[in-house]
């Protein structure tokens, strides 16, 4: 497996995707590049396929060799397993809906990647639990009391800062959010992006972050249309 270079974090070169079954494709795209520690604004209308372009990145559907690259690993030639350790190694993902195991507390919620990734579990500094405390207290989630509720307990804003801190922990190179902020408030969408965002640049952490709201791209370094990036003009 590939170790991660100092400057890439991502780079796609002619990425073509077509879902199975599907009469064409959804991806044809022609470049896209992110240093390290850089963060990605990516808009677009519904169903232009940016969501299928995460699913890309993270290696969740099979790609063709030499068109995605985390770091410096070609993610068209992991298969199975490796592909599996690859994701918890190197990336966060937060989603629209925050896929945390209801009865496991905030703090466990937060350490998973620490459980399943020695990278992960040592890049929190041999101490995930302490980690996974400061990272909560930096999104606003003070103290062990919340830490310890099970997740199902908390409300949406607070489950989005724990799925943001499960992201974020072990600093992976990479962290892909897909409409993290849908079910917030403006002021909650804002705070949320300005955390998330600024613990990034902490942690040396690129970032793709999917949303329909151009009212938060000014938090990033880049803002750019899908529709620009995919040559099929959709
Ligand atoms: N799992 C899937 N299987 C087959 N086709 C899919 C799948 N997921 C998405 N698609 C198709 O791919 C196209 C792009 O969808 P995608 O979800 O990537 O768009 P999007 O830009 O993320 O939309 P939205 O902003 O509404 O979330 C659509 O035509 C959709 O039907």
């Amino acid at each position: 497996m590939g170790q991660t270079p100092a400057m890439t974090a991502l780079q796609i070169d002619n990425l073509e995707y077509r879902w199975p079954g599907a009469p064409s494709n959804t991806l044809a795209i022609g470049s896209l590049h992110l240093k390290a520690g850089e963060t990605l604004f990516l808009h677009g209308p519904s169903g232009c396929g940016k969501s299928t372009l995460i699913s890309a990145i993270a290696g969740v559907v099979d790609l063709p060799e030499d068109a995605v690259r985390v770091g410096s690993q070609d993610m068209g030639r992991l298969r199975g397993g490796a592909r599996d350790r690859f994701r918890v190694d190197h990336l966060g993902m937060i989603f629209q809906v925050f896929n945390l195991v209801p009865w496991l507390s905030a703090l466990e919620n937060v350490l998973l990647p620490c459980t399943f990734s020695q990278r992960r579990h040592d890049r929190a500094g041999g101490a995930p639990a302490t980690a996974a405390q400061t990272l909560l207290d930096e999104l606003g989630l003070d103290g062990p009391v919340v830490a310890s509720k099970p997740a199902s307990s908390l409300s949406v804003g607070q489950q989005q800062r724990v799925a943001a801190a499960r992201a974020l922990i072990g600093a992976p190179d990479l962290i892909l959010a897909d409409e993290p902020t849908s079910s917030l408030d403006e002021a909650a969408k804002v705070i949320f992006v300005d955390l998330l965002v600024r613990e990034c640049a902490r942690s040396g952490t690129a970032l793709v972050f999917v949303s329909h709201d151009r009212g938060l791209e000014q938090h990033f370094d880049r803002s750019v249309d899908f529709r620009d990036l995919n040559r099929l003009g959709v």
